[in-house]
């Protein structure tokens, strides 16, 4: 009965794992384009497809308030992901980017927006492979048309729209096992904001700990320390390409990212995402860079607090200041813009600071997937070089 759905699909079966006589690589080949279905799925008759303009503010906002009110909780239900519009339009427009994998469900009869799935296109390597795919995100079902298997059909969908792009595998998160992981990723938090953090339950007070014991634990200084440290700017693009690429070049699963997917992705947005670079004063050479993104979560019933202000460790590369500063570093700033904790997973090369600058397990776990593409052996989360927003 479990996982009815994927049982159908091509990814990885749990009872292929282990099975080395499987090549890696595509598990279905292309269908001819004439072959790809050419009309939508059927959804049952009250509802309708739309496709979601997110150039258009209305429509943003729709997307916007759905997901605010209806997306991903934290196990315990105390917290709910509050992605901006402004964030929205960042996540869902790169470079070369469809709308038709922009998808809405709507009620015909009121027009109401109840469900959203979303597509953006990127260019991924698989160990020695680059491979076109769509990185899919921001599924989301209405809370009160869960259990309708809205979900299957819309997956189904999008992966109808992204074949017609003649793209035929891609890569996606969830917070649930499905088959078949590649990775399972372990996710960390370090205070900014303790104080806030207890009030709120996202932390406790540590054992023998008082209040203002664990304030000065997390304390951070006022001002970063790396000479050299700024914030990116446009003409670092091709720097910071260089430096990206060469160090992302070491991960089996890694974006294959070139100068507009740095501009888009990397260029510092207000709210959205910062990016910082360490310049040589010396040699005037880019060095270090450090990322984070901006993804809010809603308090749920917290009389003092309605949002919890976090930032999610991004792309981070170290090649003269140690990872350890550069990190540290980045806390700093983080702190200095009023963030209340700075989450990271323990991919790449993260678990070397993590314990080091007071970062905390979390409660949960983050899966990888591959839709179309077998990996013969898992990937251990510091062999990848992906993360999704
Ligand atoms: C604190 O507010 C939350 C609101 C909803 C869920 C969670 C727990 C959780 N599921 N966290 C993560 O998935 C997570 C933890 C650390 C780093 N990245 C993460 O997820 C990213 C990447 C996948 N898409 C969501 C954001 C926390």
């Amino acid at each position: 009965k479990q996982h009815k759905f994927w049982e159908t699909q091509p990814v990885g079966q749990f009872k292929d794992v282990g099975n080395s006589g499987l090549p890696e690589g595509p598990i279905e080949d292309p269908t001819p384009l004439s072959e790809v279905k050419q009309e939508p799925y059927n959804l049952p008759s009250l509802y309708e497809w739309v496709t979601c303009d997110m150039d258009n503010e209305e429509t943003c906002a729709e997307v916007y308030n759905l997901l605010t009110n209806n997306y991903v909780e934290d196990d315990e239900n105390m917290f709910r992901f509050n992605y901006s519009k402004e964030f929205l339009g960042w996540a869902l427009r790169p470079p070369g980017y469809f709308k038709s994998w922009h998808i809405g469900v709507k009620v015909r009869a009121s027009k109401k927006l109840v469900a959203f799935i979303a597509g953006v296109p990127a260019r991924i390597r698989v160990r020695n492979e680059v491979v076109s795919m769509a990185e899919i995100n921001f599924l989301c079902v209405h809370k009160k048309l869960r259990s309708k298997r809205l979900a299957p059909v819309m997956i189904k969908e999008v992966t109808r729209r992204v074949h017609l792009e003649n793209i035929w595998q891609a890569a996606y998160t969830a917070g649930v096992v499905l088959p078949t992981p590649i990775t399972t990723c372990q996710y960390w938090h370090r205070s900014l904001n303790p104080k806030k953090l207890i009030d709120v339950g996202f932390s406790r007070l540590g054992a023998r700990m008082t209040m203002s014991r664990t304030i000065k634990l997390y304390k951070l200084p006022d001002s970063t320390v790396t000479s050299g440290f700024r914030k990116m700017e446009l003409r670092d693009v091709p720097a910071v390409t260089r430096l990206l690429r060469e160090y992302l070049a070491q991960f089996v699963v890694a974006p294959d990212f070139d100068e507009n997917d740095v501009e888009h992705w990397l260029l510092p947005r207000e709210d959205v995402v910062d990016s910082y670079l360490v310049e040589s004063p010396e040699t005037h050479e880019v060095t270090d860079f450090c990322s984070f993104y901006a993804l809010p979560s809603s308090i749920l019933g917290n009389q003092n607090y309605s949002i919890l202000k976090a930032a999610y460790s991004y792309y981070n590369v170290s090649t003269k200041t140690p990872l350890l500063r550069l990190m540290n570093d980045a806390l700093i700033v983080a702190k200095k813009k009023d963030y209340d904790v700075f989450n990271a997973l323990d991919v790449m090369e993260n678990e070397a600071f993590l314990k080091e600058l007071k970062f905390g397990p979390g409660d949960g776990q983050l899966h990888y997937y591959l839709y179309n593409y077998r990996l013969q052996n898992a990937v251990k989360p510091s062999e990848l070089g992906l993360v999704l927003l």
